[in-house]
């Protein structure tokens, strides 16, 4: 069943922004019901508790669901890695792409152990963005149709959507929006991303300083500078985001740049990120920082800092954990065991 249909224009996107559906509070009493009553002191299963929760508020129904599960890895390419920015060329996103799809990649292996649908969906991977060195990444038009390309990609049903990316130069275009948005030191953002040598990291923070210093004055709000500092890929996380949340799907966020690119909506309109979770910590030094800017707790800490949906992907074992314990556990009642202790 598809339900969404393209946004006509961004000042559409905005109202969807603006009118963002709520969580269904019937669901999260529902399973905070059955979670008291089951087979173990109360609260005792932590942040597993708390993610049953989410999820039912979210997916809209009690008990929640964690059998349909995808994952979509955009793709672009990004005009500032011509500044030597990365670790990589250019013509390693192209490369990965078909890396992808032969199977070959990180993240098949890791959709393949979490019984996870892979789809991954290419932005003009020919075609750069602008270096946002000396112009905005994107026209309206172009801002546009990314937002679209991921906000119709998130319309499938799904229990829970994982969202990741690949272009070579994005953890600077991360690090721009990431500084962008809530300010500090070009430095506190950059980091080694594919794993760039001191000298290089440093050229890289100040191209994150030019970029924001070029752009932040002249934007009009969040949205205008995800058109100026972020990447094609970058901008379909952020429609995808948008479209789970319609489709009452809860949503899985990778890591660094897909929590840069997702953070856009949360400083555009507060609670836009409250049916996403952030599968885990990047070893990317901002990614730290913007988790304590946006105030979300990741699912896992791994050391990884590979993208591709990775991070998101490996949390979705925490999520079926929560799913199987609060679906097949007993109640006391149903076990026949004694409750607290009178007077403990
Ligand atoms: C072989 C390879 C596979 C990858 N998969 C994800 N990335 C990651 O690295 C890139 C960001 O780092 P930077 O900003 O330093 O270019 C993104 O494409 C991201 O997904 C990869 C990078 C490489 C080299
Ligand atoms: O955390 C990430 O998203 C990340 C980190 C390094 C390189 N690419 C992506």
């Amino acid at each position: 069943m598809t339900s969404l249909t393209p946004m006509p224009s961004l000042q559409a996107f905005h109202s969807l922004l603006a009118s963002l559906p709520g969580p269904d509070t019937a669901a999260i009493t529902a399973v905070q019901a059955r979670e008291a009553a089951l087979l173990k002191p109360p609260g005792a299963l932590g942040r597993l508790e708390e993610l049953s929760a989410w999820l039912a508020a979210w997916q809209g129904r009690s008990p929640p669901a964690a059998d349909r599960i995808g994952a979509l890895v955009f793709a672009g390419s990004h005009g500032v890695a011509a500044q030597g920015v990365s670790a990589y060329p250019p013509a390693v996103t192209h490369e990965m792409i078909a890396s992808f799809r032969q199977g070959w990649a990180a993240i098949n292996q890791l959709c393949r152990a979490q019984g996870v649908d892979l789809d991954v969906i290419p932005l003009q991977p020919e075609q750069p963005t602008a270096d946002f060195t000396v112009a905005p990444a994107m026209r309206e038009d172009e801002l546009l149709a990314a937002l679209n390309v991921g906000f119709l990609a998130a319309d499938r049903d799904l229990d829970l959507l994982c969202l990741g990316e690949m272009g070579i130069g994005n953890s600077t275009a991360a690090a721009a929006l990431a500084h962008g948005l809530f300010h500090g030191l070009p430095q506190a953002w950059a980091g080694p991303g594919t794993g760039v040598d001191a000298e290089r990291l440093a050229m890289k923070a100040a191209v994150v300083g030019r970029a924001v210093a070029l752009h932040r004055p002249a934007a009009t709000d969040a949205l205008d500078l995800l058109r100026r500092l972020g990447g094609r890929e970058l901008a379909a996380i952020a429609g995808a985001v948008v479209g789970a949340r319609l489709r009452r799907v809860p949503v899985i966020l990778d890591g660094y740049a897909a929590t840069a690119a997702a953070a856009v909506l949360a400083v555009q309109a507060p609670g836009a990120l409250d049916h996403c979770q952030v599968g885990h910590r990047s070893a990317e030094p901002g990614h730290t920082l913007l988790l304590q800017c946006l105030q979300m707790a990741p699912l896992l800490d791994f050391g990884m800092r590979l993208g591709e949906a990775s991070g998101a992907v490996l949390a979705v074992a925490v999520v079926k954990a929560a799913v199987c314990c609060h679906l097949g556990m007993a109640t006391f009642a149903e076990a026949g065991v004694s409750g607290p202790a009178e007077g403990a």
